[in-house]
């Protein structure tokens, strides 16, 4: 695994972060080390899956980068006839995707298209997956993905959602704010690639706090909805139709 070093040096001018073969080729590395509970939440991904994923459907990891959280979907299937469909805008990714995937064997059909999450459709889905990518996508374009993901979902099915939160409350936002810092540094990033980093991320990854999550999904119709897992500013949501 090659060790993320792209905010190490100085940057003179520092462009936007894009998912691009510079991030691909340390991804792994990189959300490992930013993320706090990634591992945790991939490892609730497949337990979930097993749980809820029906015969006769769709598994659907929308943003997948290079297919962690579909790989394990797909390790986890215990049911007949299940096809995994696993989408992300970066043709960057999806090229990686495609030689990690095929690395594995597995009756189970798993397959990587390019496309905006935001204009593909949903069909016949039992369990639906947006691990960290609700966050890169406009956010008046947020509540009709998941009135998508809601329509497109068979009776049962259900929509995991990871996402970096904020918090209203300023004294809790910088609490917060500091453990994850805490966790940046403990993983070695140095105050340099902390703070290119997280200028890079400013305007991209545009987070929401719990109860904009929350009602989203409550407004497009699931009818039970809550935090399974939380580590610091990073939580992942089930919501069950
Ligand atoms: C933080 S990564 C997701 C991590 C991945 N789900 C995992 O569990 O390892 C966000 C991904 O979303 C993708 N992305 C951002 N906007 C997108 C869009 N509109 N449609 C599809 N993919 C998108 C990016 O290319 C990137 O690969
Ligand atoms: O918030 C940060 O500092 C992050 O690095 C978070 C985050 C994410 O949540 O997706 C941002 C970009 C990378 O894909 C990995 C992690």
């Amino acid at each position: 695994m090659q060790k993320d070093t792209l905010y190490a040096s100085t940057h003179e001018a520092l462009g936007a972060f894009q998912f691009d073969e510079s991030v691909v080729a340390v991804f792994p590395d990189m959300i490992s080390r930013s993320v706090p509970g990634y591992q945790t939440i991939l490892t609730g991904i497949g337990e979930l899956t097993r749980q809820y994923a029906q015969k006769d459907s769709q598994l659907y990891d929308l943003g997948c980068s290079l297919g962690a959280a579909a790989l394990t979907m797909r390790r986890n299937v215990e049911v007949e006839n299940c096809k995994i469909i696993a989408i992300d805008n970066s043709e960057a990714m999806i090229q990686r995707a495609t030689e990690y995937v095929q690395a594995y064997h597995s009756e189970v059909p798993l397959i990587l298209q390019q496309g905006d999450i935001a204009e593909i459709e949903i069909e016949d889905a039992s369990v639906v997956v947006i691990n960290f990518t609700l966050q890169f996508i406009a956010p008046e374009q947020r509540q009709s993905l998941v009135n998508k993901v809601y329509q497109g979902m068979k009776p049962g099915g259900i929509l995991i959602l990871s996402e970096k939160l904020h918090f209203d409350d300023e004294q809790m936002q910088q609490a917060i704010e500091h453990l994850h810092l805490q966790f940046k540094r403990s993983n070695g990033y140095s105050e340099l690639e902390i703070s290119q980093k997280r200028s890079a991320l400013e305007n991209v990854l545009i987070s929401d706090n719990q109860q904009t999550h929350l009602q989203r999904m409550q407004d497009a119709g699931f009818s039970t909805a809550g935090i399974w897992f939380q580590a610091y500013n990073f939580a992942s949501f089930l919501a069950i139709k």
